[in-house]
């Protein structure tokens, strides 16, 4: 995560006094990331992380994240489990923001990831996926199809600025997108992660280790989290799909819950979707990141190039299903 809010030692002070947490020793702004604030915080008795919740996060959504963590770690799932203050309560505000203590969890982000990592990442989203179809919480996708219109909104200048016809591509795929309707298919749905990128995963060597930052967890198609992973897991420098990465992790998912044909079907267009969502929002912090935000947005243009892969993908074959 990044840093767009700024926590006085008063304000730390005060929080800290409302958990069980023992004496801090190291509190760091964590600059990785670029959606909430986050805080590396260390006291006598641990090692967490302390996030504020910034623009996208909308506070009503709040519980749901906390309670599906909890749902998360009570199954053993390996993700950061939320900590309740004295009172009980995980959620509570610092600095005018919601904020929420978790715990840390070990393991490095592979900054390229290999195709071993890739199977075994596949294998541990459809675990996740298992764990979480008895979680009963409701949460629609607030960053899906319906949101793209109004995320591209006054966005073509800004497009074009950056790649020449960009714009009239964009308008174009959203068209097929729209045409396609992929909020009506007829395939497997439940909770997913919906931004599971490597630097949301866990390793330890090649294996899967656990999965952070939920904050876009959701109720979707369960392939949908599939092409969100094929886009930020299987691609090498920027725009050139690995398919031994991509057939790896297709694999590693399959290892545990097989694919519907109608799921494979669906897989271009997911995959062309997926890449508008991360293209969009990336597009929109391009501009709009404030200048003394401890952060890097991230480029647009990776997903503008990925989108020209997906366009002409026709069958889950050209994935390596
Ligand atoms: N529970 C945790 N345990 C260990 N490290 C963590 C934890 N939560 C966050 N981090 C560290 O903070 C970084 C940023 O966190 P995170 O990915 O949640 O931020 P974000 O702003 O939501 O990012 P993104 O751009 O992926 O949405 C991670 O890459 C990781 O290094
Ligand atoms: N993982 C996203 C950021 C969260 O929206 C990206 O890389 O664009």
């Amino acid at each position: 995560m990044a840093v767009y809010t700024t926590v006085s030692d008063d304000a730390l002070a005060a929080f800290l006094s409302e958990y069980d947490l023992g004496v801090p020793r190291s509190f760091k702004g964590i600059a990785e990331g670029v959606e909430n604030s986050n805080y590396y915080l260390e006291t006598d008795r641990g090692r967490y992380i302390l996030t504020l919740f910034e623009r996208r996060a909308d506070p009503k959504d709040l519980p749901y994240f906390i309670d599906l963590k909890r749902h998360l770690a009570a199954k053993s799932y390996p993700c950061p489990a939320p900590v309740a203050g004295k009172d009980g309560e995980a959620l509570r505000k610092l600095e005018g923001r919601p904020a929420v203590i978790v715990t840390f969890l070990d393991g490095l982000s592979p900054q390229s990831p290999n195709a071993r990592q890739c199977r075994s990442l596949g294998a541990g989203l459809a675990r996740m996926h298992a764990a979480l179809a008895d979680f009963d919480l409701r949460r629609p996708n607030s960053l899906g199809p319906a949101s793209w219109p109004g995320l591209w909104r006054g966005r073509a200048e800004t497009a074009d600025s950056l790649q020449e016809g960009l714009a009239l591509r964009i308008r174009d795929d959203l068209k097929a997108i729209a045409a396609a309707k992929p909020q009506s298919l007829q395939i497997p749905r439940g909770t997913i992660h919906a931004d599971l990128f490597p630097d949301n995963a866990f390793f330890l060597g090649d294996e899967f280790t656990g999965a952070i930052d939920f904050y876009f967890a959701c109720s979707d198609v369960l392939a949908y989290d599939i092409a969100v992973c094929l886009n930020s897991w299987a691609f090498e420098n920027g725009s050139e799909y690995n398919f031994s990465k991509g057939a790896a992790l297709i694999a590693g998912y399959e290892s545990v819950r097989p694919l519907e044909q109608a799921e494979r079907n669906a897989l271009p267009v997911l995959c062309l979707g997926a890449a508008m969502r991360f293209f969009l929002t990336r597009l929109v912090d391009w501009t709009d990141t404030p200048a003394d935000a401890l952060v890097r947005p991230k480029n647009p243009l990776e997903y503008a190039d990925k989108l020209a892969f997906h366009r002409k993908a026709v069958s889950a074959g050209d994935y390596g299903a």
